[in-house]
């Protein structure tokens, strides 16, 4: 399927990164959700089990997009979930949108996770949007050693209240926890932040690898405990998950 059907006849592309997917030969994107796979603004659950890709069992499927300012890290935590990796070279910004499927078994329930890793340069910012309506969730990235990033995080959220769904899952990141040295952003800094709108928060390392998991499978843990929460089971809280779960990046947490 050509990367064309994959948007649903959305121009999108990318260039290669450091952290590109095609560095390590995997092609430009996963491959498109056609038919009942396709992302709609309900889970998709297929009636019987479903191939998210050529190998992998599937029981419900969530898209999940990644946003923040150019150079923050989207592509690179995406490269590091999906293949483990960390590709250091030069920076070479994504163009347009892209895609990678990763299926997670979260409490014996396979959740496929559609990651959309967007540009953030402004210039693309129209065509992001178009994707924002059907988001289950969104992971919103700052970067610790870039002080710009974190102060238009405030415009992003508003961004993001206007063009998503109400109920849409969001989580806060504060990438780069690794780069001690040129940090000019305090994770109490992020933590207030994230308090003060009301969102999840947690520091993740796309270099290192710190909370990268556990910032994926925190939102699919929440997207399935809102698509099938059995009557007795308490409320799935991703702030407290996360708490409990997180590690700190051993040179600021007191
Ligand atoms: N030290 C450190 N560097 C990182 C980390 N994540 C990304 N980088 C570097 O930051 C630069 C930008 O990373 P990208 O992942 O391409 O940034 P992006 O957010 O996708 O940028 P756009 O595609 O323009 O929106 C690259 O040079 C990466 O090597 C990290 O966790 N730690
Ligand atoms: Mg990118």
């Amino acid at each position: 399927m050509s990367r064309k059907k994959a948007v649903k006849g959305k121009s999108s592309s990318s260039s290669p990164t450091a952290c590109s997917p095609q560095s390590k030969g995997k092609g430009k994107t996963g491959k498109a959700l056609s038919g009942a796979e396709a992302p709609s603004n309900g889970v998709v659950r297929p009636s019987r089990p479903s191939l998210s890709n050529s190998s992998e069992f599937y029981d419900m499927a969530f898209k999940v997009m990644l946003v923040g300012d150019s150079g923050v890290g989207k592509t690179c935590l995406l490269v590091r979930f999906k293949d483990g990796a960390f590709l250091a070279g030069s920076f070479i910004s994504t163009v347009g949108i892209d895609f990678r499927n990763k299926v997670l078994n979260i409490d014996g329930v396979k959740v496929k996770l559609q990651i959309w890793d967007t540009a953030g340069q402004e210039r693309f910012r129209s065509v992001t949007h178009a994707y924002y309506r059907d988001a289950h969730a969104l992971l919103l990235l700052y970067d610790v050693t870039n002080k710009t990033s974190f102060d238009n995080i405030q415009a992003w959220l508003t961004e993001i209240h206007e063009y998503t769904q109400q109920d849409v899952v969001l989580m806060l990141l504060g990438n780069k926890a690794d780069a001690s040295h040129e940090r000019v952003v305090k994770r109490e800094e992020g933590e207030k932040l994230a308090k003060d709108f009301g969102v999840p928060f947690m520091e993740t390392s796309a270099k290192s690898g710190l909370n990268v998991e556990l910032a994926f499978t925190a939102v699919a843990k929440e997207l399935k405990h809102r698509s099938i929460k059995a009557p007795n089971e308490p409320k799935f809280k991703l702030q407290d998950y996360v708490n409990k779960e997180m590690k700190t990046s051993g040179c600021c947490s007191s």
